[in-house]
């Protein structure tokens, strides 16, 4: 029967593996994913690797990738649980409480806009203090960009030199980043805060996630369901992967974009020529954007060549399944390699250069491109998609109306490293100009 022989069909090719190592040795442990690119140019758009003994399906390439996830969504729209250390992808009802609440205090509501707007405003702020000097890009926008989760979590910001929120020392090293995210995100801080908002919870006054969560937890206990979700536990694991979600993918993002703007500086001239046209030095919205094709580009080019999520998350064979001729079977850990749609170069002109013009036509009008799956696709697509966009629009075009950025004393343009290292930018200083203003002194 036709069962048979998907049953004995073909699993999908791929390169001779070790015994236990499987096919680790060959990974570049730097960018496996350039390693994950190149493979399938050798065995094709479905193969077959070994990561240890751990057998995993690759797809790769747009057709494929939208395939499987749009297309065989029910086969393999569900998250693989094994490489999940935690709770918070388990429950159902955890995910769309998450989303439900992700898309009240975050998802274009005005409310969120405003919050994004203010912090932008805080980080203008601190830049300005550096009068024209070199500074850390990255722990700023780092901070920044967890205030943004803040406010929607707790319903308050923090201060980028709060002792307590963002670290002790703000050490200059490369340790700075993991630094920081451990102190935002440690159990024994969130636990603090959770304690004060439980104390001070007014069930007609939500201030964020966390009080929408102590609410509903309320009315279930109220109504004498008590083995529900909405434990301390699962509320402790949901804050803590947005935060490991949203922080670093976005603020890296907006650092990518400032670092191209310092690498091609005439870009960077079109994008403010635009914003003085369009919108002067009144405050960018996200309304705005439909009016600002070329500056839309250069953010949506932006996250295509950042790739800062080469791999997806991993994804799992929900049951034996047959896709594009070859038998995957049920369990099988399986990576949808973005990395492949956004460099695919049967899609995309100049799939491995920095080139906005991928989003516009002949007429400078902004285009879509089916390609630009940065947030993933499917059941399983990013839920903070809508809040990056946004974050990503506002920082971009807020910045840019304000300083003009160049690479710190004693680096050329060309000198820029623009190779990630897992996904982050090298370059860690940047020089911020203010515009239109000759002296840093006058405001
Ligand atoms: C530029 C910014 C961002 C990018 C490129 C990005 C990309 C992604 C990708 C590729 C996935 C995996 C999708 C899949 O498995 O198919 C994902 C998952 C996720 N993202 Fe984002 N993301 C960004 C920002 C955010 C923000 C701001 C939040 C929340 C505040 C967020 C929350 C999440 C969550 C909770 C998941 C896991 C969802 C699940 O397990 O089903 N992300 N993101």
């Amino acid at each position: 029967s036709s069962f048979c022989f998907h049953k004995f069909g073909k699993e999908p090719p791929g390169p001779k593996s070790l015994p236990l190592a499987g096919n680790l040795l060959q990974l570049d442990l730097r960018r496996p994913w350039k390693t994950l690119l190149e493979l399938s140019k050798k065995y094709g758009s479905l193969y077959t690797i070994y990561l240890g003994p751990k057998k995993v399906v690759v797809l790769a390439g747009y057709k494929t990738v939208k395939e499987a996830l749009v297309n065989y969504a029910h086969e393999f729209g569900n998250r693989d649980q094994m490489l999940i250390m935690n709770e918070f992808n388990q429950g159902y009802e955890m995910r769309r409480f998450a989303l439900t609440n992700l898309r009240d205090f975050g998802m274009g509501k005005r409310a969120c806009e405003d919050k994004i707007i203010e912090e932008c405003h805080h980080l203008i702020g601190v830049i300005k203090k550096f009068k024209g000097e070199a500074f850390d890009s990255a722990l700023l926008l780092y901070c920044a960009i967890s205030n943004i989760i803040c406010s929607m979590v707790y319903g308050s910001r923090f201060d980028y030199d709060d002792p307590v929120f963002f670290g002790k020392k703000h050490k200059k090293t490369h340790q700075t980043y993991e630094f920081h995210k451990l102190s935002a995100a440690s159990r024994k801080h969130t636990l603090g805060l959770l304690s004060h908002l439980k104390e001070t919870l007014n069930p007609d006054k939500c201030r964020g996630v966390v009080d929408a969560f102590l609410t509903r937890r309320q009315s279930l206990e109220g109504s004498g369901i008590t083995n529900s979700h909405f434990h301390n536990e699962n509320l402790l694991h949901t804050i803590m992967n947005l935060f490991a979600a949203g922080t670093d993918t976005t603020a890296t993002t907006v650092r990518w974009g400032l670092l191209f703007m310092a690498r091609y500086p005439k870009i960077q001239d079109k994008v403010q020529e635009e914003l003085r046209r369009v919108i002067g030095s009144r405050q960018a919205q996200v309304e705005d954007r439909k009016n600002l094709p070329f500056t839309n580009a250069v953010i949506h080019e932006t996250q295509r060549v950042a790739n800062i999520s080469p791999v997806s998350l991993p994804h799992v064979a929900h049951k034996d399944v047959t896709f594009q001729g070859h038998f995957i079977k049920k369990g099988t850990t399986v990576y949808p390699l973005l990395a492949s749609v956004l460099f695919d170069e049967s899609e995309w002109e100049h799939p491995h250069s920095f080139y906005p013009a991928h989003f516009l036509d002949k007429e400078g009008n902004f285009v879509k491109r089916d390609a630009f799956l940065p947030f993933s696709a499917g059941r399983r697509a990013c839920p903070g998609e809508g809040l990056a966009r946004m974050e990503l629009f506002i920082f971009i075009t807020t910045l840019l109306q304000h300083f003009r950025f160049t690479p710190q004393a004693g680096v050329s343009q060309d000198e820029l490293d623009l190779s990630p290292a897992m996904g982050i930018p090298q370059e860690r200083s940047l020089i911020a100009l203010r515009l239109g203003k000759d002296s840093w002194d006058h405001q």
